[in-house]
């Protein structure tokens, strides 16, 4: 396992299954403030399964999930108040439809972080200009392409002011086209010193912005490594088989 200085999250010995499928086997994983951890594997391997239980989305039977050394909080304002600090970027954007889009960012802030709607609206504004869409503030999700949904969420969980984020898959439903446009928002988070888990196919990402690669094969953690000394000499046969099959493609 890594050593890592400043833990933010970590789990130990966690396990889950979903019938008789062992879905996270032991996972023991620390991520560090600051850090970006890139998760990849096959198909069906766990990621987003592991990935979902660092904020509770799925629960796990066995094992410690703790957020700077507390466990997470089973349910209520606790736990809402977990899923912003521990803020999540889905495949599926998960937009409001019938809100606009600068309410679709000030939402929670007015709900969870108990912001007046001046002051939301104001940090959603900020944020959209990051993301570079200011200039979209009042239309709705269905008027932005993909690749511009996706940056709105993300700027909806930058609101949140979290301490960490979580990224599932966020390209996968994305015409290839529009990946690049949310990878690179992702890249100047990891630069701006965000903490960052990303489950993604996209190994030039991986390549360029991890700290660490996580490789998992059918529940396990197999690797754990800089991304320079995985890509080049991965040590297990799965992740061999694995890396010679992506870069394929
Ligand atoms: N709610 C569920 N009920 C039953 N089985 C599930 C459920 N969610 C996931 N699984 C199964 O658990 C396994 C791991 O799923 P998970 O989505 O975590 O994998 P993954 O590595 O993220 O895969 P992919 O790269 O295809 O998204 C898969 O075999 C999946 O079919």
């Amino acid at each position: 396992m890594a050593v890592v200085d400043d833990p933010l999250i970590e789990l130990r010995g966690v396990n889950k299954h979903y019938g008789t499928l062992h879905v996270l086997q032991e996972i023991d994983l620390t991520v560090g403030r600051g850090e970006v951890v890139v998760v990849i594997g096959p198909s069906g391997s766990g990621k987003s399964t592991l990935c979902r239980a660092m904020n509770r989305l799925e629960t796990v039977e066995s094992g410690e999930i703790l957020i700077e050394g507390r466990p997470l909080p089973e349910e209520g304002k606790a736990l809402a108040r977990l899923r912003a600090e521990v803020g999540m970027v889905f495949q599926s954007f998960n937009l409001f439809a019938h809100k606009t889009v600068l309410a679709n960012v000030s939402l929670a802030q007015i709900k969870v972080r108990k912001r007046k709607r001046e002051e939301a609206d104001r940090r959603s504004l900020a944020l959209l200009e990051r993301v570079g869409l200011a200039a979209h503030a009042d239309k709705f999700p269905a008027q932005l392409s993909g690749g511009q949904q996706q940056r709105v969420a993300i700027a909806r969980a930058l609101a949140m002011d979290p301490k960490a984020l979580l990224f599932d898959e966020p390209t996968s439903a994305l015409d290839p086209e529009m990946i690049n446009e949310v990878l690179e928002v992702m890249q100047q988070l990891a630069q701006e010193g965000m903490t960052m888990v990303v489950v993604t196919h996209e190994m030039g990402f991986a390549r360029s912005a991890a700290n660490r690669v996580v490789f998992m094969a059918d529940g396990r953690i197999v690797e754990d490594r800089a991304p320079e000394d995985f890509f080049t000499a991965p040590r297990s046969e799965r992740a061999k088989d694995f890396l010679s099959k992506i870069l394929k493609h």
